[in-house]
């Protein structure tokens, strides 16, 4: 049984969805689980959306005939007119409409899940009907009754028992006879709410469907041959690894490699899955297999970059020393706020904290803190990590600019640059 995920970007137009079937139609001997994300760039429109919506902003029915023109043409393009997946989907769009003629519930987070999901949910719809439309057996499957999920929304906490007890409940028996084809990102609550992981959470979904139906393998089909010592769109001459360790990948990933979602790695660890990251557009190609005990030599460091950095500057009011109790309650505060500290480093008039902007999240959290602490930042900033580095690259890397904070260890420099 293997375990497969396409990425939005695989699917981002109707020849990304034959090229899907023409994957899988290699595999045609196997039982097969495929997680699909929102198409293209949906999430993205979907949160613009919801911002327009709670804003009340004049372009909310503009962005929204935008998102469905943009499915319609997919499906125009794969079916020609007429195939009854064009009222699937549009009924599945029709829960926005109830939601926007609402006021705004005053809970965001809970607001963002419930329009954000409709793009997991309209992809996999297209995609199983895509499926079944080639003559394989797909049978479309609402995740959410699957992924539980607790209620914090945007990023649901998975619970583990009673999600592995219905994925292992159901899926076998449906893998006898069809491919079972449904949605990244999501999860449900007890009360039938829709939470969705965290962005770019639908690798961790593939992760937990692997680990609980203990697959042969993970896929996670990509734009890229693999992984790269360097995201390629901002690298030139970056290699491929062949193998990783779960280890390395695992560190990869926690600095913020965007190529896979940091909580896909524990649980095939933890279940000894392989998970292979391989390009979509050349199926055939071997792509890097996350593995124990990979053997691989660094010959140049891995490169991450994070953009949209915020440092904050926190001291006390009196400028008295920073104590643990006041590291306590500031950790409180990001805690409340569901920011996550990317680099922090202390002296002792001061605590430095290196986080990602996030438009909704920033301003409260600054004011939270500035009612206690007075409170400095410096926005639009670079966080850069080099694993494996060499004195001559990180001098590379930050000739011209200015470094706000380094830290260095045996393995890994982290610089944060203006
Ligand atoms: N070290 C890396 N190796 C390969 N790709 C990387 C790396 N770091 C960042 N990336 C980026 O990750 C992207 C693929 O991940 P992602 O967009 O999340 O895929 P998908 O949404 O299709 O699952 C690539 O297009 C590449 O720009
Ligand atoms: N669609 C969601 C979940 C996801 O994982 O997408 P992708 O696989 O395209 O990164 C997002 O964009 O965050």
């Amino acid at each position: 049984m293997l375990v497969f995920k396409f990425g939005g970007a695989s699917v981002k137009d109707a020849p990304g969805v034959i090229n899907l079937g023409n994957v899988i139609s290699a595999y045609a001997d196997k039982k097969l689980v495929i997680i699909v994300s929102a198409m293209g760039k949906t999430t993205n429109a979907l949160e613009k959306l919801t911002r327009a919506y709670v804003n009340g902003s004049d372009d909310m029915n503009g962005i929204f005939e935008e998102i469905k023109a943009y499915h319609y043409n997919i499906i125009k393009e794969l079916f020609g007119d007429n195939h009854p997946v064009f009222d699937e989907v549009a009924n599945t769009f029709v829960e926005i409409d109830w939601m926007i003629e609402d006021e705004p519930h005053d809970d965001y987070d809970f607001i963002y899940d419930q329009i954000v999901s409709i793009g997991e949910l309209v992809s996999t719809r297209i995609v199983n009907a895509w499926l079944n439309h080639q003559g394989f057996a797909s049978k479309w499957l609402d995740v959410r009754g699957y992924i539980h999920t607790d209620n914090s929304y945007r990023e649901g906490v998975v619970d583990w028992d009673k999600t592995c007890k219905s994925i292992t409940g159901d899926i076998p028996s449906f893998l006898e006879s069809s491919i079972v084809v449904t949605q990244g990102f999501l999860g449900g609550t007890s009360e039938n709410f829709t939470t969705t992981l965290g962005r770019e959470g639908s690798d961790y979904t593939a992760s937990i469907f692997a680990s609980c139906l203990g697959a042969e393998s993970l896929t996670t089909w990509k734009d890229v041959p693999g992984i790269l010592n360097a995201d390629p769109k901002l690298f030139e001459d970056t290699v491929k690894f062949d193998e990783l360790s779960y280890q390395e990948a695992i560190e990869m990933t926690y600095y913020g490699a965007s190529v896979i979602h940091p909580k896909t790695l524990k649980p095939l660890q933890n279940a000894n899955i392989p998970l292979l990251v391989k390009p979509f557009m050349h199926p055939d190609a071997p792509g890097t297999i996350i593995k124990e005990n990979a053997a691989y030599t660094f010959t140049k460091p891995v490169i991450i970059v994070k953009n949209n950095q915020v440092l904050l500057s926190i001291s006390t009011t009196d400028y008295s020393f920073i104590s643990e109790s006041h590291l306590s309650e500031i950790f409180g505060t990001f805690a409340a706020h569901h920011v996550k500290v990317n680099m922090m480093q202390t002296s002792a008039l001061s605590f430095s904290i290196c986080i990602d902007y996030s438009s909704e999240r920033f301003m409260p959290l600054f004011q939270a803190l500035k009612a206690t602490f007075r409170v400095k930042y410096n926005d639009e900033l670079t966080l850069i990590t080099l694993r494996h580095y060499t004195a001559n690259a990180v001098e590379q890397i930050t000739a011209g600019r200015m470094i706000l904070m380094r830290q260095t260890s045996r393995n890994t420099v982290q610089v944060v640059l203006k």
